[in-house]
């Protein structure tokens, strides 16, 4: 794996990016409004490509609502909320990053491109096995709770 290495940036190096505002942006947000209509565009495209962004996205919700029906406290669905956001976010950030290394090397093998997109593949399959950790540990003992008083109902 040879790399040709450039030298480090120096702030003399830096200035004509810091002082050029966005100069190699084909385009720039020009309001809050165009700034959403950006981020909706792009947490769709995920929704409508990746598999796993559905997936995601149906068990966070599974969760969430499961955490409100069951009547959790405000803190447990709070801290289901933030490690399901996290799932989604992490995926949106994964897609994000292949995109980018399919635009760089397109469809030629480099070792440097499988290990971005596995590293980044584990941040997202680490943080839902921290999210379905947690939701289980919430939600598991007060359904199993519910499933048995119904049963004795039933019985
Ligand atoms: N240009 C490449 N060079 C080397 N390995 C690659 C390259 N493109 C993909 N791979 C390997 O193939 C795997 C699957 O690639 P893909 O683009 O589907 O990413 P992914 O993270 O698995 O996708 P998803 O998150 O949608 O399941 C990568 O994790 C990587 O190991």
């Amino acid at each position: 794996m040879s790399q040709q290495v450039s030298s480090p940036a120096t702030p003399k190096h830096l200035e004509p990016i810091v002082t050029q505002e966005r100069k190699y942006s084909w385009k720039v947000a020009s309001n809050l409004f165009t700034s959403f209509r950006y981020a909706w565009a792009g947490i769709s495209y995920a929704f409508k490509t990746q598999r796993n962004f559905r997936i995601h996205v149906s068990v966070c919700v599974l969760a969430l609502g499961l955490s409100i029906f069951l009547r959790l406290e405000a803190i447990e669905v709070a801290v289901i909320g933030i490690t399901s956001g996290l799932v989604l976010t992490l995926e949106l950030l994964n897609t994000a990053l292949e995109s980018l290394v399919d635009l760089t090397v397109k469809q030629t093998y480099h070792d440097l491109a499988k290990i971005a997109k596995d590293c980044a593949a584990g941040a997202v399959l680490i943080s839902a096995f921290v999210a379905i950790f947690v939701a289980s540990i919430l939600i598991l003992p007060p359904l199993t709770k519910l499933i048995i008083a119904y049963a004795h109902t039933f019985a």
